[in-house]
């Protein structure tokens, strides 16, 4: 990696096929360092979005960088650059998960003396080591999206593009892809990660760019002062060993909120600081509260709130 390298920007990046407008006008930035999510609804153009920014599709218009370089004039220089975990790859039955990895090595002309220990730590990076000698057929859709996920790392490259990297992928393997591309962000690299699994998105980026009908709707930032969480009203749960006693004091204190249900009274709150402040409010008042947190999260609220009647 290169510290000059400047992630991925594009602008007005536009694709079609025949009639079909699969990418009508994208914006993206996704800086080095930070973990970017892509996110819209089917057939917003995702795809061929990443599949641009790989230098694997042309554009027709729009301009595009890559680790400072622009696929359309410089494809060989992106792909030395970028690591592409496709949503659905193949891959081949013959090979052991390590021959795969010394094969797309290979490919990416990494050195032989140094793709034996590369391997070794991508195989342990993604646990995989049990089947370093064994064929892919044996392989679950899981461990395959795992080896896919080594695949892309073995010439380290500094921009990363995550199509739906957590499909498939057991409970346990999520928490542990969601470390991973965390500390891959750490290291430097532009990580951008395109997935319907919102919640699991929460937890893992900085950033969202959302897409709807090929265009880009908004940009949030997650992370850090600017975040979004703290900027919007949203409805936060609050759960009580005493619901009438909660009621009565949210009345009294003046809280807009719902009706008791399983998961808790529905409070609307402006962020974080607003929290805080009724909690130590609802203790203050003697209500016994067992848990208060958000509805949900809060990528999904905006996600849903920004794509309602562009389906
Ligand atoms: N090779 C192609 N030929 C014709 N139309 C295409 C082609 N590739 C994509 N499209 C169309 O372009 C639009 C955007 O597709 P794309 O796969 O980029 O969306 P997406 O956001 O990745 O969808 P999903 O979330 O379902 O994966 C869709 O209407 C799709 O049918």
């Amino acid at each position: 990696m290169t510290p000059a390298d400047t992630g991925i920007v594009a602008h007005g990046v536009r694709r079609t096929f025949g009639d079909v407008v699969a990418v009508d006008s994208i914006d993206l930035e996704a800086p080095p360092g930070q973990v970017t999510a892509l996110v819209g609804p089917n057939g917003s153009g995702k795809t061929t979005l990443l599949l641009t920014l790989a230098a694997l599709l042309v554009p027709d218009s729009g301009t595009v960088s890559v680790a400072g370089f622009d696929p359309t004039v410089d494809p060989r220089a992106v792909r030395a650059r970028t690591g592409w975990m496709p949503d659905v790859f193949g891959t081949w039955d013959a090979l052991t998960c390590a021959e795969v990895l010394h094969t797309v090595s290979d490919a990416y002309r990494v050195p032989r003396p140094e793709q034996v220990e590369r391997v070794r730590d991508l195989l342990e990076l993604v646990h995989l080591v049990e089947f370093a000698d064994r064929p892919t057929t044996v392989l679950s859709r899981g461990q395959k999206q795992r080896l896919g996920l080594a695949r892309a790392l073995v010439h380290d490259p500094s921009v990363l593009l995550l199509d739906e990297p957590a499909s498939g992928l057991d409970p346990r393997s999520r928490i542990e892809l969601r470390s991973i591309v965390r500390a891959l962000a750490a290291q430097g690299r532009a990580v951008l990660v395109s997935s319907h699994v919102l919640a699991e998105l929460d937890e893992m980026v900085d950033r969202a760019v959302v897409v709807a009908q090929g265009r880009t709707v908004a940009v949030e930032t997650l992370t850090g002062p600017e975040a979004v969480a703290d900027r919007r009203p949203r409805p936060w749960l609050v759960r009580s060993l005493d619901d009438a006693r909660l009621l009565e004091t949210l009345d009294r204190r003046r809280v807009p909120h719902g009706t008791p249900e399983r998961d808790g009274v529905q409070v609307e709150l402006a962020g974080d600081h607003d929290a805080a402040e009724l909690l130590a409010t609802l203790v203050r008042d003697g209500v016994p509260v067992v848990s208060l947190h958000p509805a949900a999260g809060v990528l999904e609220q905006v996600y849903l709130e920004l794509t309602e009647d562009r389906r």
